[in-house]
């Protein structure tokens, strides 16, 4: 098995607040039979909002269909997708802040009255035709809630904030999948890879496929069941070039530009990511998370510094004078 997503709630590890109060509403949603309140959900890249999603439609016996904000860019794809929808059906939109604000507008009366408005003509002939639409729910994932028009935010009931996971959540999610994908993890093998997974399932879950590949490549190939010993974690995290926190070269050549271009900053976004050789938004949502959270950058009001810790971990790994 390659993939690995819980179905049911119970399976999904971590998020143990917000797992409650679902938990809630799908049992009293279920019992009355109703459709489900439209709900958002909000966090950074690979923390389970799509898992989410699917676990809602699976425990409601609902229909989902999958679409994702840039998709929608026409008034008429939003249309499209709508006016297909059926009874009960949940959609879920992936990126829904990357859906223009013309098409973001068309959404609120769908949402709320379960009705579309068409203009049909042009100029002083033009006029509006109200088209009625099944019940549905819509659910949005997004890393950044501010880029919704506040009408829209408004006609979300439900709202759930994912938070990143716990070392030891991270490492029962790897100590899950592995066993299906038939590699050994000793409890120290699968710490050390949790801590490397930054706080987000996906990483985790990237970097154990990559262990199992490493595996193989290095296992006699009879071998059902595929033992990982701390010693292969090292080798393993040398060959990748990421340190004990996950850091990769990118996450270095962050700090370290910013140490070395900026004077420790405060800088921009922007000009941080032109020297560091990499787009403002990869900054934003891949790198610079864990290295807030590692306490080694920060973010202030005129832009980003490195902080003690920061230098502390260059210096340490002899960063000072690498060239990028
Ligand atoms: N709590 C969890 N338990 C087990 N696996 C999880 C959990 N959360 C996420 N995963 C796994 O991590 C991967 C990423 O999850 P998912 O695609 O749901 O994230 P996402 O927040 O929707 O990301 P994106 O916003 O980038 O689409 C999937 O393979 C999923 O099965």
């Amino acid at each position: 098995m390659w993939d690995f997503r819980p179905s049911t709630l119970e399976e999904f590890i971590g998020q143990k607040r917000l797992k409650e109060e679902l938990s809630i509403y799908l049992s009293s949603i279920k019992k009355r039979k109703e459709v489900f309140p439209h709900t958002l959900f909000v966090g950074a890249p690979g923390l389970g909002k799509t898992t989410l999603a699917r676990i809602i439609a699976f425990e409601l016996r609902r229909e989902l269909k999958i679409t994702s904000g840039p998709v929608l860019d026409k008034p008429g794809a939003v249309a499209g997708i709508l006016t297909n929808l059926s009874e009960g059906e949940i959609l879920f939109i992936d990126e829904i802040h990357r859906i223009p604000k013309p098409c973001q507008e068309i959404l609120y009366s769908a949402m709320e009255d379960f009705a579309l408005d068409i203009l049909i003509g042009k100029n002083q002939g033009a006029r509006s035709v109200r088209l009625n639409l099944p019940r549905f729910t819509l659910i949005g994932a997004t890393n950044k809630p501010n880029l919704l028009l506040g009408p829209l935010l408004d006609r979300f009931q439900l709202s759930f904030k994912l938070d990143y996971y716990q070392e030891e959540e991270l490492k029962d999610i790897l100590l899950k999948v592995s066993s299906l994908w038939g590699l050994k993890l000793s409890e120290e093998s699968a710490c050390k890879l949790a801590k490397a997974g930054k706080g987000i399932p996906r990483q985790a879950l990237n970097l154990l496929r990559r262990l199992k590949e490493f595996m193989h490549h290095f296992t006699p190939q009879d071998s059902k069941i595929l033992e990982v010993t701390e010693g292969e974690i090292k080798a393993f995290f040398q060959l990748l070039d990421i340190d004990e926190w996950g850091l990769t070269p990118e996450d270095r050549r962050c700090l370290f530009t910013l140490y070395r271009d900026f004077k420790g900053g405060p800088v921009g976004l922007n000009s941080l990511a032109l020297s560091s050789r990499i787009s403002p938004d990869e900054l934003e949502t891949l790198y610079e998370p864990a290295l807030i959270r590692l306490g080694l950058m920060a973010r202030t009001r005129k832009g980003r510094v490195i902080t003690k810790l920061g230098e502390k971990y260059l210096k340490e790994r002899n960063l000072f004078h690498v060239s990028l």
